[in-house]
């Protein structure tokens, strides 16, 4: 029998990582976003059994999204948990209809959001684990992505300037938390469009990774979780390396142009990444490969080179020693 005081080793490897990230400090209110499912039923309870010696406020919000006929049942169920563990429960509904994975997700962080201004929480949490990461780095790596790409999911990200975005089980893997629920008998509700083949994340999680594990390597998704770790920091120390370079060269610029000179002693790695945000400040839109190939390629081109047209019928054109912005 186990005591529901127990602690695990991955109550341990929680509280170390939380320490030494310095994710949740102390006496905070943290939200945790529950969908019902092992990771964030797993998370849950990592951080009730934590709350003591941390201090913190707990809540707990669902989000139904009214896809399922049984998404009510769902939220019933993760209202009857934070009952049982005797936490606040929120819960948000969708008012309109949501077509997509993408609009699910974008209205489920507005409703989080909203819930924890409203109630004072400074933090949301969620279940995302190393098996996440390692489906997110394959499928953006089956897209084509940079770096930015694969080291996707990341520890913290700013929601709001008042409210931040923890993801502390980044370490453990979607085995590992089945585990847990099944140890500490925590009823998992099961989303059943998460068996559905037709969505390439499900083949990735269903398909692709236990074929790589029986034929590759058993600990695949640490491993890639791994990988994406080691991206993350170089991706930060590229990104902040280019932010410095573009503002040397737009320094004090009334119009939108940056200096060729500059970006030519600059490696091909960091000019790409110059030129991306550079497009993006101006333009307003993420550009595409292409689109950032041809910019860069005017660093070095004749006097006169222009690309074809931006959305929205912006070039870019090479007038002596600047590369200038403007319409067609
Ligand atoms: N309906 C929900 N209500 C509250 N929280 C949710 C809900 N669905 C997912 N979450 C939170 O998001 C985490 C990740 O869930 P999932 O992998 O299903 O979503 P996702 O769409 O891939 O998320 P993301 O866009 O954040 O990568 C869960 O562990 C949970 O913390």
């Amino acid at each position: 029998m186990f005591s529901s005081s127990l602690w695990t080793p991955l109550h341990a490897q929680i509280h170390r990582t939380l320490r030494q990230r310095e994710l949740l400090p102390k006496n905070q209110n943290i939200l945790i976003a529950v969908s019902g499912g092992q990771d964030s039923l797993c998370l849950s309870k990592l951080l009730l059994d934590l709350q003591s010696k941390w201090g913190w406020r707990l809540g707990i919000c669902h989000c139904d999204h009214r896809w399922r006929s049984d998404s009510e049942a769902n939220a019933n169920h993760v209202e009857k948990l934070a009952q049982n563990w005797q936490l606040p429960f929120y819960l948000s509904v969708t008012d309109r209809e949501l077509k997509s994975e993408a609009a699910a997700r974008e209205w489920r962080y507005e409703a989080l959001i909203k819930v924890a201004q409203t109630f004072n929480y400074g933090y949301i949490v969620t279940g995302h684990t190393a098996s996440d990461r390692a489906e997110t780095l394959l499928y953006n790596l089956t897209r084509g992505s940079g770096a930015d790409g694969l080291q996707s999911l990341t520890w913290q990200r700013n929601l709001t300037q008042k409210i931040q975005l923890i993801r502390p089980l980044l370490e453990i893997t979607r085995l590992e938390t089945a585990q847990f629920c099944s140890q500490f008998q925590l009823l998992i509700w099961s989303d059943s469009t998460n068996e559905e083949l037709k969505y390439k994340r499900n083949r990735i999680r269903l398909e692709l990774i236990p074929y790589l594990k029986q034929n590759f390597n058993p600990q695949v998704e640490k491993a890639l979780a791994q990988t994406a770790e080691l991206l993350q920091a170089e991706v930060e120390f590229l990104e902040n390396t280019a932010q410095e370079i573009l503002q040397k060269a737009t320094y004090n610029s009334p119009i939108p142009q940056i200096n060729r000179s500059i970006l030519s002693s600059t490696p091909l790695a960091i000019q790409r990444r110059v030129m991306r945000q550079f497009l993006q400040q101006n333009l307003g839109f993420a550009p595409s490969f292409e689109q950032i190939e041809k910019i860069t390629a005017l660093i070095t081109a004749p006097n006169r080179s222009c690309t074809d047209p931006f959305p929205g019928g912006t070039i870019a054109q090479v007038e002596n020693d600047w590369i200038r912005l403007k319409k067609a």
